[in-house]
């Protein structure tokens, strides 16, 4: 994976994502609900963004069943084609400056006009993470129907109870973690983090 230069990111927006979690929990440390889990629109586009700078799926694969097109190339059927989020997540015609954490790119606005597939970190089409249209029925169809709704409720709810009550610092800055595209994409070396409890 390339090694590259780029931007912490900025105290704007862990401020503005401890804000949300005051907004909707104050100090008490009660465990989050799905109601409260709905209000965390920022969280959740935070958890999206590192989703499309570390997907955690890197790449994936797909046989051509039938020939295609791609910039006047013709690829035959037959042909493994290999598809790279972590590359395409970087794509600047989509994701302008790529490289800064943004999380207000998954702003309504901000992704309406943007091609459905610049961004899949749970792949797309028929063979996509397991998703469906039921997502706002009850848990246990959550769990058993869902993978991307039952990630992204997941991630929310660790997130979310790590935040209340630390504040989180990377030891090592972005420019220096050393990733491996594996199977899932992960630090070479672990990723050490500071926490400092909040008063
Ligand atoms: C952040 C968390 C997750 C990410 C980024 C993710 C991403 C992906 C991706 C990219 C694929 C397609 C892989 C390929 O085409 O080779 C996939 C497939 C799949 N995922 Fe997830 N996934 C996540 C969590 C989950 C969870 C929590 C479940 C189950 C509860 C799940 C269940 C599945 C299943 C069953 C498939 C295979 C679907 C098929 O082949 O038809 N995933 N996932």
């Amino acid at each position: 994976m390339p090694k590259f230069s780029t931007l912490e990111t900025s105290m704007y927006t862990k401020q503005r994502a401890y804000e949300e979690l005051l907004e909707v929990f104050g100090t008490s440390d009660r465990p989050a609900t799905m109601a409260d889990l709905r209000q965390l629109k920022y969280t959740e586009n935070c958890i999206k963004e590192a989703l499309r700078l570390y997907p955690s799926v890197p790449m994936f694969a797909r046989e051509l069943k039938e020939e295609i097109t791609v910039e006047n190339y013709k690829v035959p059927p037959g042909t493994t084609l290999v598809i790279i989020p972590y590359c395409l997540h970087r794509d600047p015609k989509h994701f302008p400056k790529p490289e800064v954490f943004d999380p207000d790119r998954f702003l309504p606005e901000n992704c309406k006009n943007r091609h459905p597939y610049a961004y899949i970190p749970f792949s797309a089409g028929p063979r996509n993470c397991i998703d469906s249209p039921y997502s706002n029925m009850c848990l246990s169809l959550i769990l058993v129907n869902l993978g991307q709704k039952f990630a992204l409720i997941e991630e929310k709810i660790v997130v979310s109870n790590i935040l209340r009550k630390f504040r989180v610092e990377s030891v090592v800055r972005r420019e220096d973690l050393r990733i491996l595209g594996e199977l899932v994409l992960r630090p070479e070396n672990g990723n050490m983090l500071k926490l400092f409890p909040r008063s």
